[in-house]
């Protein structure tokens, strides 16, 4: 895999914050925070709020977020213009986050509507050749639109991309495990090889890239491969070198004895991540490789966060105590340095 070493960022000067927008952030961070009606708030409690953002502003400044928005937290239309709000409050507030979108729900509508029945196996998609192609006109065509379009109501931002663009992307075919035994899916892929030079021009541009994930075959050109958006996600943070990912989903983050919902993880080291990922069980599973995959390639903090709850990417950025589940490195002081919050409410997070 092409991974740079010495990660860079983006160097573009951000432009001056306006101060309706200032205020629109503050309604913002206290929606998702408060969850009232940020009206409904007293001016120390707005204060507040914002307050609380100070350090991560000041810590964050400059950081590249990779951010995979899923399938299942991507039906709501609130929380999708909520998803793009906070994407578009990064960018303002002079951080850089890069998109990453999957679509599985939406693939499999079409593929209905086209009377062609969607199957699985280990989490991965069958993909024949007719698929494929419709796989990849759901991704990029409407799915990347949609989302390209929410955020571009604000300004324009966003610009929607896919692994075949700019030679972002290379992927291998791969199999998927059932039983531990290995299986066909077809035209599915993994990321071997990823060239960030065209996301980071676009950072550069100060643009906010919106990635889908179908990637060219790295051993046959003539074909593209339908790539797991978590893996794909985690390969980019890897190359980019993302100071977080941030991984949306359909539920609070994962629970070490799922469905017990008292075993939920707030954070967890990547070591006991690999011993629990075994007893995983399949959506969850490209979830907590890839938080494992980033981490391990240098990506100081991975995170899982329930994208049901409006504005769950602000609240895990710019809170104390943030929300989901955290992958860490096992050990702080080699490697990668980790960003560990001040201590609140008793213990560093
Ligand atoms: N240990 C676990 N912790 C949390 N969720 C789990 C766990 N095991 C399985 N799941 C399931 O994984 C689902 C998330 O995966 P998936 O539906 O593929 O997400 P998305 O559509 O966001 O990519 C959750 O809704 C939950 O039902
Ligand atoms: C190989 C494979 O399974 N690819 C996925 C790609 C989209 C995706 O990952 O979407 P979510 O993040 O919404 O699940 C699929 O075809 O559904």
């Amino acid at each position: 895999m092409t991974e740079p070493t010495a990660p860079t960022q983006p160097t573009s000067a951000m432009p001056p914050v306006a101060p309706a927008f200032a205020e629109a952030v503050a309604g913002a961070v206290a929606d998702a925070l408060a969850d009232v009606d940020p009206a409904d708030l007293l001016p120390e409690q707005k204060a507040r709020v914002l307050i609380e953002a100070l350090p991560w502003l000041e810590q964050f400044r400059g950081a590249l977020f990779v951010v995979k928005y899923g399938g299942n937290a991507m039906v709501d239309d609130e929380l999708k213009r909520a998803f793009a709000e906070d994407m578009v409050f990064l960018r303002l507030v002079g951080l850089h986050p890069v998109v990453v979108h999957g679509g599985g729900p939406q693939i499999s509508t079409m593929l209905g509507r086209l009377g062609i029945e969607s199957e699985f196996r280990g989490g991965l998609r069958v993909t024949t050749p007719e698929s494929m192609d419709v796989v990849r006109m759901v991704l990029v065509g409407q799915v990347s639109r949609e989302l390209v379009g929410l955020i571009n109501a604000h300004g324009p931002f966003a610009v929607g991309m896919s692994g075949e663009d700019g030679g972002l992307l290379r992927a291998r075919r791969r199999t998927a495990t059932v039983d531990g035994r290995q299986v066909d899916v077809g035209h599915v892929g993994d990321v071997v090889e990823v060239d960030p030079r065209a996301v980071k021009d676009l950072l550069d541009a100060g643009r906010i890239p919106v990635v889908s994930t179908v990637a060219p075959d790295i051993d046959d050109a003539t074909q593209v491969l339908n790539v797991n958006a978590d893996t794909a996600a985690a390969a980019l943070a890897v190359a980019l070198g993302a100071r977080k990912l941030i991984i949306l989903t359909d539920v609070e983050g994962l629970y070490t004895r799922w469905p017990d919902r008292s075993s939920l993880a707030r954070r967890i080291r990547v070591s006991a991540l690999a011993e629990l990922l075994p007893t995983l069980e399949s959506g969850m599973v490209p979830k907590m490789e890839a938080c494992l995959r980033a981490v391990r390639g240098g990506v100081p903090q991975a995170h899982v966060v329930d994208g049901r709850q409006a504005h769950s990417v602000l609240t895990e950025v710019f809170t104390s105590k943030g929300v989901g589940t955290m992958v860490l490195p096992d050990d702080l002081r080699t490697g990668a340095v980790p960003v560990v919050r001040p201590a609140v409410d008793g213990g560093a997070r």
